[in-house]
């Protein structure tokens, strides 16, 4: 928890103002961050300088593995988070790929799931890196990339958080995971949770330990509309101790995550909390 509130006083104390086209809004910048997660001490590393919607951030990444590509599909895993992308952005919205209500395009899971091949069929890079830490093999390619810059026209918001690599040391495993641009009030609050989730979920999956997980961040921003939240409320509070995550360990295979998995799968407990901050969101 220290090491995201470092992170947040020092955009503030050190951040560049930059435009941002997409969205129209100014961000406070910084370029380069690294955040550790102990997930073999299951030191969760859930914001506690105000409320944080976990299940929505584990119901997110669930989408994800699964492969999911209509925000409807994310709703009813517990998350309203791709509503805004899938339907409120003007250039999403004329796009012609754009299958309809909810469609998100090919963005996330769907390439980490159903990468096109150029000569036709797809590749499953999940179920792969699965496979192969099941039986023990790292082959120092473990890596799962949703970043396909031939498809990003298809898709409604190139993905943040793109490459995930899983190490085997033994059998304990590690994640080291890349994020390209990250909304540091909003989005790294669930980006930490989903990091972390992911090498629990993957250890326990292929029948390894977790150890650390690695998350490395390019350009971490607060939007000129979150900034005085963040700096007079939210840095101004006292954090608490970490929670514990716990995961139902019936979860034994990447069919269960794809089949009968809800978020009464996980559980968070010690989790002490300030009162919620509502921070704007940008589409
Ligand atoms: N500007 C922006 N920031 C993001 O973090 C972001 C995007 N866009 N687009 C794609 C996804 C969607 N993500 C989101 C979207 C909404 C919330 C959000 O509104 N969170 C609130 C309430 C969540 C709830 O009630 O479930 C929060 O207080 O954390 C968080 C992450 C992360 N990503
Ligand atoms: O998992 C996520 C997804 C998105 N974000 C944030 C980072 C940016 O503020 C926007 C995406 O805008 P781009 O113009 O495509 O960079 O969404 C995040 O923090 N985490």
């Amino acid at each position: 928890m220290r090491q995201y509130l470092d992170l947040c006083q020092r955009i503030v104390d050190e951040g560049h103002w930059i435009e941002n086209k997409r969205t129209g809004k100014r961000c406070l910048t910084v370029v380069n961050a690294d955040l550790e997660y102990n997930v073999a001490e299951n030191e969760f590393p859930l914001i506690t300088t105000r409320k944080s919607f976990w299940k929505a951030a584990i119901a997110e990444f669930i989408g994800y593995i699964r492969g999911y590509d209509n925000a409807d599909d994310f709703r009813k895993l517990g998350t309203k988070t791709w509503d805004a992308n899938a339907n409120l952005n003007d250039a999403w919205l004329a796009n012609p790929h754009r299958k309809g209500e909810d469609d998100m395009g090919r963005v996330y899971g769907v390439q980490g799931r159903t990468w096109a091949k150029p000569d036709g069929g797809h590749v499953d890079q999940l179920r792969k890196i699965v496979d192969n830490l099941k039986q023990g093999i790292d082959d120092r390619g473990e890596i799962l990339s949703f970043y396909n810059p031939g498809e990003f026209h298809m898709g409604c918001l190139r993905p943040c958080m793109h490459t995930h690599t899983f190490s085997l040391l033994g059998d304990t495993l590690y994640l080291t995971s890349y994020q390209r641009s990250c909304d540091v009030p909003l989005g790294l609050n669930f980006n930490q949770v989903q990091v972390f989730t992911f090498l629990a979920l993957m250890a326990q999956i292929t029948g390894n330990k977790p150890g650390m997980a690695y998350h490395k961040i390019v350009n971490a921003h607060i939007y000129e509309d979150q900034l005085e939240l963040m700096r007079d409320v939210q840095l101004k509070r006292e954090p608490f101790p970490s929670p514990k995550l716990e995961i139902n360990p019936d979860i034994k295979s990447l069919e269960d995550l794809e089949t009968w998995v809800t978020m009464d799968d996980f559980k968070v407990t010690g989790y002490q909390h300030h009162d919620p901050i509502q921070y704007p969101f940008s589409v």
